[in-house]
């Protein structure tokens, strides 16, 4: 292993016999400059890596929650130079590695190869680009490569093995194992056969698989990190930073540490 800081990051959990967890935030939700406070928040409450969202006016995969927090960040006129300016800024104050999610479009506007030089600087180490089907990586791929930014990979629960496969074994970093069908959001239940699906991409796959889509309770961090490598959480992060309810996000942080490993 050891591509960059998030497979570091993955195996110094891994090797603890703890799941990651990897919480989800808007950049820009609440003003850009609380970003680089909220990281420095999640890294020293125990967060694997972060991902950090990227406004934007047409988010096809986001649900109610992420679309409001999307809303407000475009509100308080968050652009992407702004994040990374801001990443940037505040770089010298974490170690915690950094997934960005965007959609292809401001990547695209911005210039994939000027984008990726500054996500470099600003101390992102990868990617997630959720429009940007895996037949159509090759408009970006090779820039990524060329700065030694992660491309991590969506595997959706309708996709047939096949494909399944293949993501599994091109994605870096991580692969996002997607556990409903549907939008992102807080989910009441766990579907069934969901460890099934995350144990058959764990075969697939060379790197630690997530699960995401839904996570909203420790007992789910706990139940879908049993069957995975960890999660990721996002909806239910950016309400509890609304309610400045911090002691929930570290006690959904917490219940990723100390699982038993199968
Ligand atoms: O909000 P949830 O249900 O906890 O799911 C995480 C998700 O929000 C975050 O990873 C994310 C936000 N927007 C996305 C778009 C596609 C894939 C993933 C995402």
């Amino acid at each position: 292993m050891g591509k960059n800081r998030i497979d570091r990051a993955f195996q110094a959990v891994l090797d603890r016999d703890e799941k990651a967890f990897v919480p989800y935030i808007m950049a820009g939700d609440g003003g850009l400059e609380i970003l680089g406070e909220r990281l420095t928040f999640l890294e020293e409450s125990g967060a694997t890596v972060v991902e950090v969202g990227v406004p934007f006016s047409d988010p096809v995969a986001d649900g109610p929650t992420i679309q409001a927090a999307g809303i407000r960040a475009l509100e308080a006129g968050t652009t992407l130079k702004g994040i990374l300016a801001e990443l940037t800024a505040s770089k010298s104050t974490r170690s915690i590695p950094i997934v960005m999610m965007s959609y292809f479009n401001p990547i695209y506007v911005y210039g994939a190869e000027i984008f990726a030089q500054e996500c470099v600087e600003a101390g992102v180490d990868g990617l997630i680009i959720p429009d940007l089907p895996y037949e159509e990586e090759e408009i970006i791929a090779d820039e990524l490569d060329k700065y030694g930014i992660s491309l991590i990979r969506l595997a959706a629960i309708t996709s047939p093995d096949e494909r399944l496969e293949k993501l599994a074994k091109q994605t870096e970093g991580f692969l996002y194992a997607v556990t409903v069908t549907g939008i992102t959001g807080a989910r009441t239940s766990i579907r069934e056969g969901i460890a099934l699906y995350l144990k058959k991409l764990k075969q697939y796959s060379k790197v630690p698989v997530l699960a995401g889509f839904g996570v909203s309770t420790p007992e789910q961090v706990r139940e879908l990190g049993d069957a995975s490598d960890g999660v990721v959480v996002g909806s239910r992060i950016i309400e509890l930073f609304q309610k400045n309810d911090l002691e929930a996000i570290q006690a959904l942080i917490q219940a990723s540490k100390g699982l038993e490993v199968k």
